[in-house]
Formats: C-alpha cells, sequence, structure tokens
C-alpha cells in the first residue's frame, strides 16, 4: 500500500526472522526537527505491541514508514494494513487512490469488498498474467498444461478467499449490528459506523502486520468488538499488530509489549511487559531520577553556604544527572498522571455519567434536559444514536419537530468533524493562517506557544501536524 510520501527517514537495515521483524538504527528527522535517531526496536508475530509517546513525538510518521514496505529489508510479501483515526487521515496517508467522493458514495458493502480487493490483488495480477500467457500464440503446448495447473489453482484459492471474505463479513455485520445500514452510503453513516466499515474490512485482509493509529468514534460496544478481534487475529493468524492510543485502559487491556518513543533523547525502546508493568517501570525511573536531583540540589544549597568552589562542581553534577535523567525516560509523558489524581477523576466522571445518561436515555420519544452553567455533562450512547443530533438542536441548526429549545448565553461546539473541517478547508494554510484573521501576528504567535505550536509548527501547513496538534490548533 502506499502510505503517502515519506521523507527523511534512514535505516541500516530491517530483519525479519523467528516470527519477529527488527528494526535497526532508524533516524527520521521533519527539517531540522528530529523525531528520532538510531533507533531500534522489534515486533513480533501473534503480539499487540503499544506504540505510545507524546503528541508529536512521531507516532503515526514511524507507522506510515513501516506501511510504506520501504525500509530496506522489509519483508515485501508482507500484507501492511494501516488504518489512521479519520477517513481524512485516511486520505492524508494516500490509502486511496479514488476521489473521497466515490468513496462516500459506496455502500458499506460494496466498500468493504473494493478494499478487500485492492488487498488481494496480487493473485488477480498472477491470474492475469497467466491468462494472458493462455492465449500467447507463442508459448508451447507443454507449457500450456503447466500454465492451465496453476491457473486452476490460483482460481480455487481466490474462489475459497472469495467464500471465506463473505463468511467473515456477514458474521462481522451481524456482530457489529451493520445490517440496519447496509442501503446507506458511506457517506450518510456516522463517522463511528464509517470507522466500523474500515476496521471490518482491514481484519478481512488478514494482514501481516496489522497497525491501528487511534481507534475514534467507538462506543463501548464496539470497542470491546475490536478488542475481541484484535486477540483473535493476533492469536489465531499469529498477525503483528501495532497499536497507537492515549487511552491507558485499552492499552492496558490489549498490549503484550509496549514500543515507547522518548521524545526527549528521541531514543525507541521496547519493553517486553503490559502497559501497566511498563507504567510502573517507567514511574519508578522517575522517581528515582528526581529524588537524586532533589538531594543533589539540596546538597548544593548547603555546600553554596560555606564553599564557592564546591557550589561549582556541584552544579556540573546536578548537569549530568539532568541529562541522564532525560535520556531514561520522557517526564513529559507521565506528567498529570498520577494514580491517586486519576482515581479521583474517574470516580466524579462515574457519578456525573449516571446523571448525564438518565437525561439523554430517551432521545428518540422526549428529551427533557436542562443545562446550566458550570455543568460539566457526559453525553453518552451508541454510535449512531443522535448525540450529534441533539447538539445541532441546542446549537439551533436544526429545529425541532415537537417542543421547543430555549437557548441563553453563547455556545461553542467542538464537533468531532473538526479536524476533518480544518484538514479539508485549512489543510494547506499555515497554523498562523488559519489563526491571523481575528488576531495580530504576536497574539497569534502567543496563542500558538500556550498551544504547543511553537517555531516551525506554527508556520507549516496544517496537513503535516501531528493529531493532537492538530486537534490543538482547532
Ligand atoms: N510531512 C511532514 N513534514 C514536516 N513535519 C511533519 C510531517 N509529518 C509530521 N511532521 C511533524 O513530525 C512530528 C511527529 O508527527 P506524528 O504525527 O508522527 O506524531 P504523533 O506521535 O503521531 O502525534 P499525535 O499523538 O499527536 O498523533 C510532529 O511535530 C509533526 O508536526
Amino acid at each position: 500500500m502506499s502510505a503517502g510520501s515519506l521523507a527523511g527517514f534512514t535505516s541500516s537495515d530491517c530483519q525479519y526472522n523467528k516470527n519477529t521483524l527488527n528494526i535497526n538504527d532508524l533516524s527520521l528527522a521533519h527539517g531540522s526537527r528530529t523525531l528520532f535517531n538510531n533507533a531500534s526496536f522489534s515486533i513480533n508475530r501473534g503480539e499487540v505491541s503499544g506504540l505510545i509517546g507524546i503528541n508529536g513525538s512521531g507516532k503515526t510518521s514511524l507507522s506510515r514508514i513501516l506501511a510504506s514496505k520501504e525500509l530496506p529489508g522489509f519483508p515485501q510479501s508482507f500484507t501492511v494494513e494501516y488504518l489512521a483515526a479519520s477517513d481524512d487521515e485516511e486520505f492524508l496517508a494516500g490509502t486511496y487512490t479514488e476521489e473521497y467522493s466515490e468513496i462516500l458514495a459506496l455502500k458499506p458493502v460494496d466498500y468493504i469488498n473494493q478494499r478487500v480487493k485492492s488487498r488481494t490483488q496480487q493473485l488477480q495480477d498472477k491470474i492475469d498474467e497467466l491468462e494472458g500467457l493462455l492465449v500467447d500464440e507463442e508459448v508451447e503446448e507443454s507449457g500450456i498444461e503447466a500454465i492451465s495447473e496453476e491457473l486452476s489453482d490460483l482460481y480455487e484459492i481466490q474462489e475459497s478467499l472469495e467464500e471465506s471474505t463473505k463468511r467473515e463479513m456477514d458474521r462481522a455485520i451481524s456482530n457489529l449490528g451493520l445490517n440496519d445500514y447496509l442501503e446507506k452510503s458511506l457517506g450518510d453513516l456516522s463517522s463511528g459506523w464509517r470507522y466500523k466499515c474500515r476496521l471490518v474490512a482491514a481484519f478481512l485482509v488478514h494482514p501481516d502486520l496489522l497497525i491501528i493509529d487511534e481507534p475514534s468514534f467507538l462506543d463501548s460496544e464496539s470497542t470491546e468488538w475490536l478488542i475481541s478481534m484484535i486477540k483473535n487475529i493476533t492469536r489465531a493468524s499469529q498477525a503483528m499488530v501495532l497499536f497507537i492510543s492515549h487511552k491507558e485502559a485499552l492499552l492496558d487491556s490489549l498490549c503484550d509489549s509496549i514500543i515507547y518513543i522518548n521524545a526527549s533523547n528521541h531514543s525507541i525502546t521496547t519493553y517486553h511487559v503490559g502497559y501497566s508493568q511498563f507504567r510502573a517501570i517507567h514511574e519508578k525511573q522517575i522517581e528515582g531520577a528526581n529524588k537524586t536531583i532533589a538531594s543533589t540540589t539540596d546538597d548544593m544549597v548547603k555546600a553554596e553556604k560555606s564553599l564557592k568552589q564546591l557550589k561549582v562542581q556541584m552544579k556540573k553534577r546536578e548537569k549530568n544527572l539532568k541529562a541522564t535523567t532525560s535520556q531514561n525516560s520522557d517526564q513529559r509523558f507521565i506528567k498529570g498522571k498520577n494514580k491517586e489524581a486519576k482515581q479521583k477523576a474517574d470516580k466524579s466522571a462515574a457519578s456525573r455519567l449516571k446523571k448525564a445518561k438518565a437525561a439523554v436515555d430517551d432521545l428518540e420519544s422526549n428529551v427533557d434536559v436542562s443545562v446550566e452553567p458550570h455543568d460539566k455533562i457526559l453525553l453518552k450512547g451508541k454510535n449512531g444514536c443522535g448525540k450529534s443530533t441533539l447538539i445541532r438542536l441546542i446549537l439551533g441548526e436544526l429545529e425541532p419537530v415537537e417542543g421547543s429549545i430555549t437557548k441563553h448565553g453563547k455556545c461553542i461546539y467542538f464537533p468531532q468533524t473538526a479536524l476533518s473541517l480544518l484538514i479539508r478547508q485549512h489543510g494547506n494554510s499555515t497554523a498562523m493562517d488559519y489563526l491571523g484573521e481575528n488576531l495580530t501576528q504576536t497574539e497569534a504567535r502567543h496563542h500558538l506557544g500556550d498551544f504547543g505550536l511553537a517555531g516551525d509548527l506554527s508556520v507549516r501547513s496544517v496537513n503535516t501536524l501531528s493529531a493532537g496538534q492538530k486537534r490543538n490548533l482547532s
């Protein structure tokens, strides 16, 4: 598959043996921005490897390098399936050769079939080649016999593939409850249902390497389905799965190993443990390093009082220790993830969730809900049940068929399609241009800096920003 244009990476080699894909000495820089330097890591068959790191550390870039199959030594016979977070990211990754409108006009089954077919093209190409030889007058009689035999084997493989694809598709459609949507075109489906169609197609391809980049839009039932499908494809088909997510619960339930991109020192480390164990190791590393720094600083203050010369030496020591810390750990990754605080936040979210759910459960018949200043409400429901529709009613974009809506004050809405709109309408502009309409250059620069978009990030095309950076911008 194509994974969009990739430049700036170098790798000494990549080997596949004993069911392990080893990537050695991989470096990547976008202009003057280094993402990783001489990084080596491995992915095992039959395992889910979680690829993690802070926003902008290079997870998507790394995935696209793997999906491009352009690494020296990458097994060309591998089927690699890269599933981007949204339709638009998929287009930026170069997954489709068709126009976006053509894809959106397809019905789910046609779309899934088309995507599976494009991945099994190798088989079709071979059949076309042999059929061409059959009518070639220069091929001798004895050769024709061998070609016919090979062709009939290939027809059989193709037929059994079609049958198993159909069987698996029927099962996935019924497990996901896609039946009610089969007559709609993709463009008329909610983002969640469109994403599920892409997932079904990806699993039906039976890839050797499946890369799932930040699964989005899924309700809890579909998330369970995704987890079981990923477990199944790794255990039963011995696929390699590279799973990218910022959601700790998902990483925890899925990953057998963790590939961690440390944005501070541009390294990549593989941890052959699950996510919670990785967190424990990582937290310990940071704790230990912080303690050392703190005690060194303490010593330094005391020493300062008595001996000026010692102060100079201690500063050197502190500097060295800090350098060591950044080699072992990326503090930004752990920041704000204190366990206690998280448990508290989870508890308060759960009690709010109950209230909010009770208020919107009745959506199809009647909604009677009031939103007060300072309320924080979780709007929860199955994919396609009408969450976005309810918001559009509140915003006044839709008229209720019955009842009324009274609105006070200003509403600001950050829709799930915000990223799509940003990419489609401003993909080729810079972040500065995007904000610049209403702000002075200095104001825009300050504002972007506050959202982690300082320096070259503010003047590059929006399309080249990472998903998290785009989200911050929109
Ligand atoms: N084509 C490109 N040209 C220049 N810079 C790019 C390009 N693609 C990505 N970048 C930059 O490389 C960095 C890594 O981007 P990438 O999308 O790989 O990060 P990520 O780890 O997937 O982030 P996120 O968690 O936000 O999705 C970002 O700073 C991004 O702006």
